[in-house]
């Protein structure tokens, strides 16, 4: 019996009659962060929407906690305790900061979900939060979007966060800043599934990662133990460098 807090069991997924994913096998720990790798079109995303119920999947590809929750709507995975910081981040535009993460603080408060995360304790984490409280989001730089997008998503009090290339796009300072605050979030006891494009940074915040290529993981292992030669080769297929 394994102690994983989600796993998938053959995940497969599709879109009309393309097939995205094929037989994804996957599991997370309590507490634990693993990386999702892969190139563009990789399916990195399609495996988040697919565990976050916004595709149909059936039943039994996904557990959690051993039970089989596969194909359960959104909102329901909310109250489970998982919640995702979409690629994107999808803020609601023409809303305050503070109104945005209010949002999220109602859906928790609707679903039942408590937990230890609160206005001030993410104010805590990234004080500009606080700082542009007041501010419509879309005022805001990227990396102060995102970090909105994060505090949205732990003010559902996930046991299990699904983050999407939140490094993408922004400056190495403020990417540096934003996975700071992961260590803050593991110590929370959430677990974290990271898709990211950059592989050093995967490596880095992660405990072990998988790498997908078109649809199948080509590697998975400890992070510290898996060479950039094995990742080349899960990466493109072929013998090309990661840098
Ligand atoms: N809404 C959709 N309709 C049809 N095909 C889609 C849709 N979204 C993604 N795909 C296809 O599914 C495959 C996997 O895409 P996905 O977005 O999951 O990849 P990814 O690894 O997240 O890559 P990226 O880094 O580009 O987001 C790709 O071939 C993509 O073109």
């Amino acid at each position: 019996m394994s102690g994983a807090i989600l796993s998938t069991h053959g995940l497969i997924a599709r879109y009309g009659d393309f097939q995205a994913l094929y037989g994804i096998d996957f599991e997370i720990d309590a507490g634990e962060a693993v990386a999702l790798i892969g190139a563009n079109g990789a399916g990195k995303s399609t495996f988040l929407r697919a565990l976050m119920g916004l595709l149909p999947v059936a039943a039994g590809m996904v557990r959690m906690e051993g039970t089989p929750i596969g194909g359960t709507a959104t909102d329901r995975m909310v109250q489970m305790g998982v919640a995702i910081v979409p690629e994107g981040r999808r803020l609601f535009a023409g809303m305050s900061v503070e109104d945005n993460l209010r949002v999220a603080m109602d859906q928790a408060e609707r679903l039942g979900r408590k937990g230890g995360w609160s206005l001030q304790r993410l104010h805590d984490l990234f004080p500009i939060l606080k700082e542009k409280a007041r501010t419509p989001v879309q005022s805001l730089s990227g990396g102060q979007q995102q970090m909105v997008s994060i505090g949205r998503a732990l003010l559902c009090q996930p046991k299990l966060l699904l983050c999407d290339e939140i490094s993408l796009g922004l400056a190495p300072k403020v990417i540096r800043e934003i996975y700071a605050a992961l260590p803050e979030v593991r110590a929370q006891g959430t677990s974290i599934i990271l898709v990211e494009q950059d592989v050093g940074l995967a490596k880095q915040a992660s405990d072990r990662l998988y790498c997908l290529l078109e649809g199948r993981v080509t590697l998975t292992g400890p992070s510290a133990e898996v060479t950039r030669d094995a990742i080349s080769q899960a990466y493109f297929g072929g013998s090309h460098a990661v840098v």
